[in-house]
Order: C-alpha cells, then structure tokens, then sequence
C-alpha cells in the first residue's frame, strides 16, 4: 500500500490544530509530515504522533515532495499556494472558501457527493462548515422524499472566525464580568470598518455584505449547497435561503432548518426520524418525553451531525422543522478534510493526471 506525505498548510490555526489530530487518528498511510504556517510561526514546535515537527514558513518550494496538503490558513494564501502545490504534483483538499465555486474543483461532503472526487484536477474543496452540516442532515431526507425548499437561520460558535476572534470573546466575557468595558477589535468580521462584542450579545452578521443584503455566509450556504446536492444529478432545483448569526458559544454550530419536501404524500415526522436515524454520520438526538436534543457542548470533539426536534409544521402540510448541531471545526472543517482525504485514498485518486 502506499504510504503519503502530507502538507498542513495553516497547522497552527483553530483548524490546523484539528487537521493534525484528525490525521493523527484518519486511516491514511502517513510517510512524512510537513506543518506550514506564516513566517510568525516558523520555528514553532507541534508534535506528530507524539513526535516533534518544527513549523515552517508556507512557500511554493515547500510541496516539493508533497503527495497530499490539507489547506487552511485562509483563501488568499490558498489562491497563491495551492496552484503551486498542484505544479509540483500534489493533490490538495482546501478548506477555505478560495476554489468552491470553480466549475473544475469537487465541492464535496463524503456522506452526500463523494463520487465527486473523481473530477478533481489537483484541487479539493471542502465547504463551509454550516453548509456541511445542513447537508449532511439533508440529503437523506431529499433521497427519500425528494426536497422542493430549504430555509434555515444558523447560531454560529465564535470559533468559526478564527482561534483569535475566539480568544477575544473570551476574554469579552471576563472583561463584562468584571465590569470592564468589553474591547471587540474582530467580530463581526476580522478588519471591518465596525467591531461588536461578541459576548453576551448576537450578531447578525458573518462574513461581508453583499450588494441585495445578505451576507456572503449566507450566499454561501445558498449556492454551495446547490452545487453539492445538485452535482452530477438531474434532480430538480432547491430553493434555499439563509439568516446566519453569531452566538456566544465557543464550538458548534446549532442550525433551526426549516425545509418543503417534494412528496409530502410519503413523508411524515416519524418517517423522516427514520430515516435519519439511518443516515450515515447523523446521530438522531429526539425525544422531547426525555428533553433529548442536540447541544452545542455535546457536539463538541464529536465528529457526527446530530438532528432533534424533528416536527411537521403546524400550517403548512409537507414542510418540516429540524435543529441540527455539529462540532464546526470538525464536522465543519477539519474532520469533513480529513475525510475527504481518506476517501481520495481509498479511490487510489491521490495524483494529479488530469491536471
Ligand atoms: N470549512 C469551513 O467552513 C471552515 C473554514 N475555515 C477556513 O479555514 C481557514 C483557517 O481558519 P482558522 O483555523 O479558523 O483560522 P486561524 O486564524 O485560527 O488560523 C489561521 C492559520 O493560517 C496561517 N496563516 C495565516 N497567514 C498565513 C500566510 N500568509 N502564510 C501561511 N500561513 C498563514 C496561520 O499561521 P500563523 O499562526 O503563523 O499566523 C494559522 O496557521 C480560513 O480560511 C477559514 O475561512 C475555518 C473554519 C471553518
Ligand atoms: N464562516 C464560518 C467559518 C469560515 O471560515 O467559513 P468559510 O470557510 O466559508 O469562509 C464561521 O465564521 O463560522
């Protein structure tokens, strides 16, 4: 069998911390490992299996020798890097928002598209950590129902922007308990013209505005959740919509989906339960006798997407509630990576032929 060498690009960050433990327990035969951050860490020490690896500074010479390179450190540093990761034959799984909606790059969720993974020119992507999780809990659900609309409000963790934005509304926290004045520098978005706390408050804003008034959070959830359920299939179009909001809660995002099948004739609540009980990477968590649902604090380190509160609408025949919750940088980011690199394995697709 063969055996790889890996690049993480962004291994210091939130993420990258995870995409080390991830690989660490993944299925991938691991020859070497290379952990590459900016020139503000280089030099650092991370362990590999216990073992030490020194970080070094990201730059195109780097993924000479590199089979495979799991990308986060942001989609600039993607748009630059991973072309020339690609150059020198590695195959990359990005984890920004960079290449997701390049017609040519596999925009992929192994529960719902993984036969995807067959198109790839070299580049991956693995999208965003909301979209992940709503799809994982849909699909089954459009398998066995089929789906005619889709619209769901997100409560999304403050580590979702980023190891530094969590760390300030942790330390927001401490400053109202103490009867400080909160500093807020980062939320809503990293170098924005206006910053909120993030602590005791919500904020109704991820990602920048676009021109019609969403956010691109939302835009995001909206279009890449088209291109992976859609891909390859004649199926019909979803209409999808999305309000995305900030919550003070450090890991998990929690997701109130509120979605029209297509024959509501076949559908029902414990049929629906049914299937998601089934469903590969769902853990059903709904019982409202036993108060049984899922949690932000539960989801935690957890590498499943957890659905509850499943319910049909009260006005509407053939529309349904559910809350979906999952660990947002695992299941949303780094676990969703992993896996996707596991299956390129498992495929043999872990080469640039059809570059
Ligand atoms: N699937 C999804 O939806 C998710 C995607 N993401 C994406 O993942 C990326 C990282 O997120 P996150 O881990 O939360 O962010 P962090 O801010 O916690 O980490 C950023 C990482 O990128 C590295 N980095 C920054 N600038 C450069 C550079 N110029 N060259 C090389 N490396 C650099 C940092 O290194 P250093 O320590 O040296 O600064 C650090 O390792 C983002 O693009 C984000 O959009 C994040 C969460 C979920
Ligand atoms: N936007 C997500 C995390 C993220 O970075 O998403 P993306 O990779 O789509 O930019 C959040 O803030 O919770």
């Amino acid at each position: 069998m063969s055996e790889y060498n890996v690049a993480i690009l962004g291994a210091t960050g939130a993420v990258g911390t995870r995409l080390i433990q991830q690989l660490e327990q993944s299925t991938i035969p691991v020859k070497s490992v290379k952990f590459l951050a900016s020139s503000r860490s280089a030099g650092k020490q991370l362990k590999f299996h216990n073992q030490p690896v020194t970080v070094e500074e990201a730059k195109p010479e780097s993924f000479e020798g590199v089979d495979l390179v799991l990308a986060s450190a942001g989609g600039d540093v993607s748009k630059r890097l991973l072309p020339e990761a690609v150059k020198r034959g590695a195959v990359c799984v990005d984890n920004t928002s960079a290449f997701r909606m390049d017609p040519d790059v596999p925009l992929v969720v192994p529960e719902v598209n993984a036969e995807a993974l067959t198109r790839h020119h070299g580049i991956i992507a693995n999208p965003n950590c909301s979209t992940i999780q709503m799809v994982v809990a849909l699909e089954p659900i459009r398998k066995a129902f089929g789906l005619k609309q889709v619209i769901v409000s997100t409560y999304q963790a403050a580590s979702g922007a980023g190891q530094q934005a969590w760390n300030e509304m942790n330390a927001q926290a401490q400053e109202h308990l103490d009867g400080k004045e909160m500093q807020s520098t980062i939320y809503p978005v990293k170098g924005g013209a206006k910053h909120y706390p993030l602590a005791f408050n919500l904020l109704p804003q991820i990602d920048v505005f676009e021109d019609d008034g969403y956010t691109h959070e939302e835009w995001k959830m909206i279009h890449e959740t088209k291109k992976i359920m859609l891909d390859d299939m004649d199926a019909p179009d979803i209409k999808v919509t999305a309000t995305c909001v900030r919550v003070p809660v450090g890991i998990g995002h929690g997701e109130a989906v509120y979605f029209e099948v297509a024959n509501p004739k076949e559908a029902s609540r414990e049929k629906i339960q049914k299937v998601l009980a089934k469903a590969p990477g769902v853990v059903l968590q709904d019982d409202p006798d036993q108060q049984l649902y899922p949690q932000p604090i539960n989801a935690e380190g957890k590498r499943e997407t957890f659905v509850g509160r499943v319910r049909g609408d009260q006005e509407n025949p053939g529309n349904y509630h559910m809350w979906v919750v999952a660990d947002n940088l695992l299941k949303g980011a780094a676990w969703n990576t992993v896996q996707i690199a596991e299956k390129l394995v498992e495929k043999d697709l872990v080469s640039v032929t059809n570059r």
